[in-house]
Order: structure tokens, then sequence, then C-alpha cells
């Protein structure tokens, strides 16, 4: 399994000779160029399917502590493993997460010129890309996406909407509406994920929901075209999340693989299901107890696969620091950081891979010995 590291400065903004992803044209060309062709240990398979355990979360909401402890077993066991668990019975209405699905189209069936006017700039993550073309110029992934902030420590102000009619217009309020629901639905979610977490972990029950109470998370929209030649492509390379912890609701076309025994093995979607992982900034919460692990996304020739990928992150300034339970004779496995830091490292310094968070307490440690010279 070869992700080696990319080089560390990425490419310049947007240029001439930047790749247009418009798969309108692209999927009539019989090949694909060669920019979205990725080393051959990337596209490695099996026909394995991953042992995720699926947590009814029933038992937690009636707060019937058998099921709450055995719940807590099985995140723990997967945690320890891949890192990878899904959840039934969430409290999400299954109408509004199929809305959030389905309205996907209404933007992404946009014509290309029109998603061009909403794409992100550099430096910032919100907005429209395609194939990251603007920023990485090799290894690019086989999709759309789009990205929006989402916070609600002041309820009056409907981050989302707002995002959605002040950069789409207000023709797309009705949409904002939806996502902005999806994600409030989403964070209250990630914090029930938080204590079940906390009691698997044996840290006392609301360590990290009050952690968390005031996150500044990120609402990843997915969009991976059909592609004429699935074989040679990735929908989205292998990378472990650097966030905290991740929500995907993904359609019925599956595609979602995560690396684990030495092998890519298959996620299938599990209908009303929601997959949930650990990313790297809570592994390290956890001092690597839990672990945040190399997943990917295929694409293929036949159908569009949509996904929607909730990163619950904390505020930018909290220091990421593993609870005192989790730390045994003094042995912490990453330095102190924030999450402001590890997010300039991603979008600045570094593509998210298998070794970001590795690289990243390097990368932070000359930083902060050469500030004392
Ligand atoms: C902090 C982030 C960077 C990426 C989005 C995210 O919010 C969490 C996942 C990261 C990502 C998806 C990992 C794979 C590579 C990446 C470049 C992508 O394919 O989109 C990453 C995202 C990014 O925009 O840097
Ligand atoms: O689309 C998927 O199934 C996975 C996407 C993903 O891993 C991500 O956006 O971080
Ligand atoms: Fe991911």
């Amino acid at each position: 399994m070869d992700s080696s590291p990319t080089s560390l400065l990425l490419r310049p903004p947007m240029d001439t000779s930047t790749i247009l992803f418009d798969p309108s044209i692209l999927q009539k060309q019989s090949k694909i160029t060669k920019e979205f062709i990725w080393p051959q240990n990337d596209r490695t398979n099996s026909l394995e399917v991953l042992q995720a355990p699926l947590i009814d979360l029933q038992g937690f909401f009636l707060n019937h502590e058998p099921s709450i402890l055995a719940s807590a077993e099985l995140i723990s066991s997967a945690c320890r493993s891949h890192g990878f668990f899904q959840v039934i019975n969430h409290g999400v209405d299954p109408s509004l997460s199929r809305q959030a699905l389905d309205f996907l189209d209404h933007f992404f069936t946009l014509p290309l010129p029109l998603k061009l006017r909403h794409r992100r700039n550099p430096g910032s993550m919100w907005g429209y890309a395609g194939a990251h073309s603007d920023r990485f110029s090799s290894n690019l992934p086989w999709k759309e996406t789009f990205s929006f902030g989402f916070h609600d420590t002041s309820l009056s102000h409907p981050v989302v909407t707002d995002f959605f009619t002040s950069t789409l217009g207000h023709e797309f309020k009705q949409i904002g509406l939806v996502y902005q629901k999806y994600c409030e639905e989403m964070k209250k979610l990630s914090l029930t994920i938080m204590e079940l977490l906390a009691i698997s972990l044996g840290v006392e029950r609301m360590h990290f929901r009050e952690f968390f109470e005031d996150s500044n998370s990120i609402m990843r929209c997915n969009y991976y075209p059909p592609c004429q030649e699935p074989e040679l492509a990735l929908g989205t390379g292998p990378h472990c999340d650097p966030t905290s912890l991740t929500i995907l609701q993904q359609d019925n076309v599956g595609g979602l693989q995560v690396f684990s025994d030495e092998k890519w093995k298959s996620v299938p979607p599990v209908p009303d299901a929601l997959v949930i992982n650990i990313g790297d900034t809570f592994m390290a919460l956890s001092n690597g107890k839990y672990k945040s692990c190399l997943h990917r996304a295929l694409v293929n020739r036949q159908r569009t696969r949509k996904s929607l990928a909730f990163f619950l992150c904390p505020r930018e300034d909290r220091v990421v620091r593993p609870p005192p339970g989790m730390v045994v004779d003094g042995m912490r496995k990453y330095p102190d950081f924030t999450w402001a830091e590890l997010k300039e490292f991603t979008q600045k310094h570094y593509r998210a891979d298998m070794n970001t968070l590795q690289i990243f307490s390097q990368w932070l440690l000359t930083a902060s010995s050469s500030s004392f010279k």
C-alpha cells in the first residue's frame, strides 16, 4: 500500500493549465487522462467486507444501561482496530436524510460555468471544487465537492442557510434550510457518539461532549460521476480524516473502502444507517488508543455516487490533549496542537493521506523549536 506523501508544496491557485473537471466532456472520452490515474499500489482491491459493527442507538436514547454498555464494548473493539462503525435508530429523520442526499443534484447538475462561479478560493475550504485540480497536479480524485462550515453557537444565525442564499442566491434558500437542519442533526448525533466514546474509553461521560459543545464543523458534499476506466481512477484517494469524527451518509451505490489487515475492505451501504469513523484529531485525544484509519472511495462505470460527510471539529483554538486517564506513565503519542494548526497544515502544506498526523507532529515540533532560536 503505497500512499507516499505528496510534495509539501501544493499546486499554485487556479491558472490556465488547471484541468477543468467537466464530467459531461470527460465521460465522452474513451480513456481518462494521466492526471486521474492513481499508482497501482493505491488501486489494489479485495472482495472482503469490513467487519464494522452496526450499533442500534435506541438503547442509548432509552437510557437502557445494558444496551449502552454493550454498544460501548462494540465501539471500543472497532475503534481499537479500524475506527469504523455504523449506527441505526440514530434519531435523524429519514426524510431529512433523503432530501439532503437528493438535493445534491440541484447543485451538481448546474452547468459547469455556474459551479465555477462558486469555486473555493485559495486557502479557503468553502465552496465548489472539481477534482481539486486547483490544488493538486496528479492523483486527482474523480469527484466534485461542495463544502461549507457549520457552528450553532449563535442559534439566531443559521450559518448554512445564509451560506446557501449568499453564495448561490435566494432560489437556494429552501435547499439551504434542509442542509441547515441536516447539520444541526449531525451535530446532535456527533455529541451522542462522543458520550458513547467516552464511556467506551472509561473517561468521564461528558468529557468529549463538553470538548465539542462549541464545535466548528465542516460539511462536505461528494459527487462522484461515472468513470469510463474506474479501475484506474479513485473517487477519493487513500487518506485518514484529519478531523475528529466523521458521520458519513452514503447512497446505495457503494464504493467506500477501509484499509484493514493489509487489505482494502468494502463498507456496504446499509439502509438508514450512518457510517461513523474516528479522525486523526480524536486519535490524538485518545492518545493513540482509537485508530484513525486509511479509507478511500471507488467509482464505477454506470452510476453517479453521492455521499455527505459531516466532519466534527473542535473550536479552532481549543488545545487537543488527551484527558489524564488516557495518559499512562506520562507517555504522550502526539504533541498538544489546535485544530486551527492541523487544518492549516492540510490546506496549505500537506495533502491529507495515511501519514498526516505523524508528519504534522514533526512539522509542529520543528516549527516550535525554530521559533525558540
Ligand atoms: C479537513 C479536511 C481536509 C479534507 C476535507 C476535510 O474536512 C476532512 C477530509 C479531508 C480530505 C477529504 C482527505 C482526502 C484528501 C482531500 C484533499 C479530499 O480528497 O478532499 C481532503 C479534504 C481537503 O479538502 O483537503
Ligand atoms: O465518499 C465516501 O464514501 C468517503 C469520502 C471521504 O472519505 C471523505 O470525504 O473524507
Ligand atoms: Fe474520509
